[in-house]
Parts: C-alpha cells; sequence; structure tokens
C-alpha cells in the first residue's frame, strides 16, 4: 500500500485511537487558524499604536484584548489538541504492536525466510515509536502551520491587495520548490539505505563469522565488509548531495521570499503609496509568514523520512496470511500422514519436488532418505504446512492440511528438527513448551528420557540456568535433545524428526534411541534418517534422488532385495562407516 499517509494509519488504528488523532489535528486546525488570525491582528493593531486612533474599527486596547483573547484560547485548545493527538498516537503504538503479532502469527513460516530478525525487531522497536511521533507531532504541526498560513494568505488581501496577490503567487513556487526539495531528500535517502542495510548485516556477520574468519586469515580484512564498507561510502555521499541540494533549495526559497517581500513593501513605502510604519508591519508580518513556512516544509520533510516506516510496516501487514478455515474439519484417521500427487518449488520454475505420493499408517514409522538437498526437510516443512504445495494434497490425520487450522494442526505434530532455536529461559520451561499443561513430573520425565537430565547436572543453576538467547549457552546436540523431551511432554499423534547429520557422541546417541524408541509407542514417526539403524529400523523407506522424484519406496529388506539407487546409498553409508570406524 502506498499514497497519502493518513488512511494508511487509519487502518491501523482502532476507532477509537484513530478519533482521537481526528479530534487532535482539528484542534490543531482551529489553534492554527487562531494563530493566523492573531498574526493579521497584528497589523491594525500596530496601526493603531502608531496613529494612535482606531484601525479597522478597533483602538489599541480592544485589540490588545482581542490579542490576548486569541492568545489564551489558543494555547487551552494546543494543550487539549496535542494531549488528545498523543494518547491516539500512544493508542495507535499499542494497536500496531498487537496488530503486526497478529499478522506475524498468520502468516505461513515460510515469508520469515530470509528477512533479518533484525528487520522485526528494529520494526516493533524504534521505527514504532517513530510512527507514533510522526502522527502526534509531525501531522499536527503541518495542519497547524498549513492553516495559520491559509489564514493569512486570505486576511492579508483585506490589508493589503498587492501583498495578498503576491503570497497567492509565491504558493505555488514554495509548494513546488518543497516537493522537488523533498524529493532530492527521500531520493537520498533511497539511495544510501541499501547500502547501510548491507553494511550492518556484514558487520554482525564479521563478529558472529570471527572463527572461521580467522581460520581462513581473513579476520583483519574481510572483502565482504570492505566491499560493504566502499558501497555505503560511495552511496552515503550521493545521498548527501542530494539532501544538501534539498536543504539548499529549502532555505533559498525562504530567501527568495523574504527578500521579494522586504523589496515590494520598500518600493510601496518610498514611492508614498504606504506610510513608513505600515512598511515596517507589513515586513514583521512577512518575516513571520516566512518562519512559519520553513516550518512547514521541516514538519512535511520530518513526516516523509517517516514514510519509509510506513512502508515496512505496511510490507508485513500485506503479506498474504495463510488461509485457513474457522473450524477444522473433523479428521477421519488419526495419526496418518499422506502425499498425493505433490509437486513444490520454493521459486516459480525450479521445482523442488515432483510428483511426490506415499503413505504414512498410524503408529508407523516412515524413513526419508535420498542425497543431500534432494527435499527430505521439504517434504517435512510441507506437512507442517510451513509452506503450501504448488500442486497435489498434504493429509494428516486424514484431513487435508488446508482444512486445519493452524492450532489444531499443530496439536496433531511435534516437530524435532536440527536447527532448534530456544527461548532464553530455563530448560524446565523450553521443554514445558512443548504441553504447558505438563506436570513437572512430566517434564522431568521427559528430560530424563532425553538425556537433558545429563545437561542439567553439568549447569551451574541446574533447571534455573537459563540458555542464552537462541539457546546458545547449549551445543547443537544438546539443544536438540532439549527439543526431543519437548516432543515427548507433547505426545503428538505425529512426530516429524530430522536425524542430526554430525556424528553424535555415544551419550546423545543412545539418549536420542532412547527418546525414539519412546515416541515411537504412541506416535507416527516421520524421520530425515541420517542412520543406518534408523533406516533399517523403519516401517517404510522413502527413497528420493537427487531431482526431487520418489525413486523407490519400501521396507529394507525389499529395497536392498531390489537393487537400484538405495542399495547403492545403503552400500555407501556401511562402507563408509565401516572406514570412519577402522
Ligand atoms: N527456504 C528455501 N528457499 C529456497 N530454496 C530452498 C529453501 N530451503 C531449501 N531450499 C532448496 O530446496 C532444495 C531441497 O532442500 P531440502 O532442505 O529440502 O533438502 P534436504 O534433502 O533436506 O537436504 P539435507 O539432507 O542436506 O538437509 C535444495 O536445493 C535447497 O537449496
Amino acid at each position: 500500500m502506498s499514497g497519502p499517509l493518513l488512511p494508511r494509519y487509519r487502518r491501523l488504528m482502532s476507532v477509537e485511537s484513530w478519533g482521537r488523532t481526528i479530534t487532535g489535528v482539528s484542534l490543531g486546525a482551529i489553534v492554527g487558524a487562531l494563530h493566523g488570525f492573531a498574526l493579521l491582528a497584528l497589523l491594525p493593531a500596530m496601526a493603531a499604536l502608531v496613529t494612535g486612533g482606531p484601525s479597522w474599527g478597533l483602538g489599541l486596547a480592544e485589540w490588545l484584548v482581542v490579542l490576548s483573547v486569541i492568545a489564551i484560547v489558543a494555547a487551552a485548545l494546543d494543550f487539549w489538541g496535542m494531549r488528545t493527538g498523543y494518547i491516539g498516537a500512544l493508542g495507535f503504538i499499542h494497536e500496531i504492536h498487537e496488530a503486526l503479532g497478529a499478522k506475524v502469527a498468520s502468516m505461513p513460516i515460510g515469508a520469515f525466510d530470509g528477512a533479518s530478525p533484525g528487520k522485526y525487531s528494529r520494526m516493533v522497536s524504534q521505527e514504532m515509536l517513530n510512527l507514533g511521533e510522526s502522527i502526534a507531532h509531525f501531522v499536527y504541526a503541518v495542519i497547524q502551520r498549513a492553516t495559520s498560513a491559509v489564514v493569512i494568505m486570505i486576511g492579508v488581501w483585506f490589508w493589503d491587495w498587492r501583498l495578498g496577490l503576491f503570497l497567492l503567487l509565491a504558493c505555488p513556487v514554495v509548494i513546488g520548490l518543497m516537493l522537488v526539495s523533498q524529493r532530492l531528500v527521500a531520493r537520498g535517502k533511497k539511495i544510501a539505505e541499501p547500502g547501510e542495510e548491507e553494511l550492518s548485516t556484514r558487520m554482525v556477520e564479521y563478529a558472529k563469522c570471527q572463527g572461521a574468519l580467522r581460520s581462513c586469515r581473513q579476520a583483519a580484512n574481510y572483502p565482504a565488509l570492505e566491499r560493504a564498507f566502499d558501497t555505503s561510502l560511495r552511496t552515503g555521499r550521493k545521498a548527501l548531495w542530494l539532501e544538501t541540494a534539498g536543504s539548499v533549495i529549502n532555505g533559498a526559497l525562504v530567501q527568495v521570499i523574504i527578500v521579494v517581500m522586504i523589496m515590494m513593501t520598500a518600493h510601496f513605502a518610498i514611492t508614498g503609496q504606504w506610510e513608513g510604519f505600515a512598511a515596517v508591519i507589513t515586513i514583521g508580518m512577512c518575516l513571520r509568514f516566512t518562519t512559519m513556512l520553513e516550518d512547514l516544509v521541516t514538519q512535511i520533510i520530518g513526516i516523509e523520512e517517516r514514510r519509509e516506516l510506513m512502508d515496512h510496516v505496511d510490507e508485513v501487514m500485506d503479506t498474504p496470511s495463510l488461509s485457513e478455515p474457522e473450524v477444522s474439519a473433523p479428521l477421519t484417521n488419526p495419526g496418518e500422514v499422506a502425499l498425493k500427487n505433490v509437486s513444490f518449488s520454493y521459486y516459480e520454475g525450479t521445482p523442488v519436488l515432483h510428483d511426490i505420493s506415499f503413505r504414512v499408517a498410524p503408529g508407523t514409522m516412515c524413513a526419508l532418505v535420498g542425497p543431500s538437498g534432494c527435499g527430505k526437510t521439504t517434504i517435512a516443512r510441507l506437512v507442517a504446512r510451513f509452506w503450501d504445495t504448488s500442486a497435489g494434497d498434504v493429509l494428516v490425520g486424514g484431513v487435508n492440511v488446508t482444512e486445519l487450522t493452524t492450532t489444531d494442526l499443530m496439536t496433531q505434530l511435534s516437530l524435532v528438527f536440527q536447527d532448534v532455536y530456544l527461548f532464553d529461559d530455563t530448560l524446565e520451561a523450553n521443554i514445558q513448551l512443548g504441553n504447558p499443561a505438563a506436570s513437572p513430573e512430566q517434564v522431568r520425565w521427559a528430560a530424563e528420557l532425553a538425556g537433558v537430565s545429563e545437561i542439567v547436572k553439568r549447569l551451574p543453576a541446574g533447571w534455573d540456568t537459563r540458555v542464552g538467547e537462541g539457546g546458545r549457552a547449549l551445543s547443537g546436540g544438546e539443544r536438540q535433545r532439549v527439543s526431543i523431551a519437548r516432543a515427548l511432554v507433547k505426545q503428538a499423534p505425529i512426530v516429524l524428526f530430522d536425524e542430526a547429520t554430525s556424528a553424535l557422541d555415544a551419550e546423545n546417541e543412545a539418549n536420542i534411541i532412547h527418546a525414539m524408541s519412546e515416541l515411537r509407542k504412541n506416535s507416527t514417526l516421520i524421520v530425515i534418517a541420517h542412520k543406518l539403524e534408523t533406516i533399517a529400523a523403519a516401517d517404510q523407506i522413502v527413497v528420493l534422488d537427487a531431482t526431487g522424484h520418489i525413486c523407490q519406496q519400501g521396507r529394507h529388506e525389499e529395497l536392498l532385495a531390489a537393487g537400484g539407487q538405495y542399495t547403492r546409498f545403503w552400500n555407501e553409508r556401511t562402507a563408509a562407516r565401516g572406514w570412519a570406524l577402522r
């Protein structure tokens, strides 16, 4: 979504907050009009002061009363308007957090692919505050200054038509130059932003990958970071030129208006068309008017600078949500998983899976095997509906996953993947996440079985140790054990298990075997299998070739007897293991 900002705010706000914002902005417009009237009233008031007689029907004392009343009323309305506007903006900040949270929860998991975590954290922290500030402060100020300017431009005709005409003619020039200046600033930002983003990503990468960089002797001069620095410097310079040009146009514009106004007024005074005092008053008024215009431009640029933040929010809000039914269709065969003629591509035109069909009966174990990159993990992701298929159907419990609500689908599944993310909380809390209703005994039982208790013994604060963001205080194997314990407490009818590719130590290996046999008692298991023992023990093996087709399917003995890709795969693996053991 693009276009005027106010409607974009509108769609993200509750009726209440929007109402407050509109009240605030309307009060800002009234205050602006009063400021305009006050400035205009200064003209006859000054005339009355100089001549000692009435001007526009009122004497100096009366004009002073008028000015005082305007000042008091404007100050009171200004306070009220700003306060209401700020309350509206605070409501907006609260609501946008909720709206983004709800949106993120309804987005397909695949939509997060490639998005840097920094993008979301920046959006919900600094950017939200800036957007709130924009509506509370900048929009209010723009409306106020713009109304003042309009009132002055109209009112000045009653003072002197020549001045009125000048302001009227100056207006399109002002707006035109303002737009040019604004465009230049915005263009500068657009040019600089990708370079800045790349630089910050490379900086994080540089810090995180120090180990790898040092081992490659690139720690001091990491080429990707140097390139990012150069690009950022180059685009930053370009942006600076454009922004400076914008500011110069802006400043020059105000100066030109001031000079022309002073020259006009001086001309009227010299040619005797105006009294000397009238000329001085007019110059004063014109100076104030130009300051007002300058202010207006600054506020508009402030809003424009925040437009980009609204683009970030809209990008998330416009991401299509996962379509799901209000109520799930009833399961016809709990525990069953079936894929029917499933094809899938992450990017159009580059299919990863082709016409995949297989059925895993409830309570059985299916091993997915095949060369790296053939699509095994993708199959597991489609079962969990991280993405929707390009063609064909995925059925869980006998029902198409698109006919289940996300909550109901997730109730059916436990996911034990390799890239386990743990929350910065205690181990207990991380396991309990699998089933918040699990008793402490159940959590300990799962922890014991998955080998988490072993980890606890080694940690300084035992069960109370926090595992750090993402679980960085634990090794990869340990994190997977926590994930297995989660699956054990959840006791979901179906478990999707991605076996570790790396060699595990004997302790880890034994724990995983135990946990798997426990899971197998009550659940259907789909394992992305790497260990020969797991593969041989499966009730069914689905063999994929490098192109993402199923090339063989059956039990271990049948497949070995049939020859072909599975036999080659098996022989290679057993040979490799034999080689490793010798
Ligand atoms: N999020 C993604 N976006 C685009 N392409 C992807 C994405 N995830 C995987 N792929 C690509 O899809 C193909 C299948 O990947 P997948 O992870 O399913 O393979 P795999 O068989 O599980 O591999 P491995 O055994 O090495 O884990 C690969 O070519 C991979 O590069």
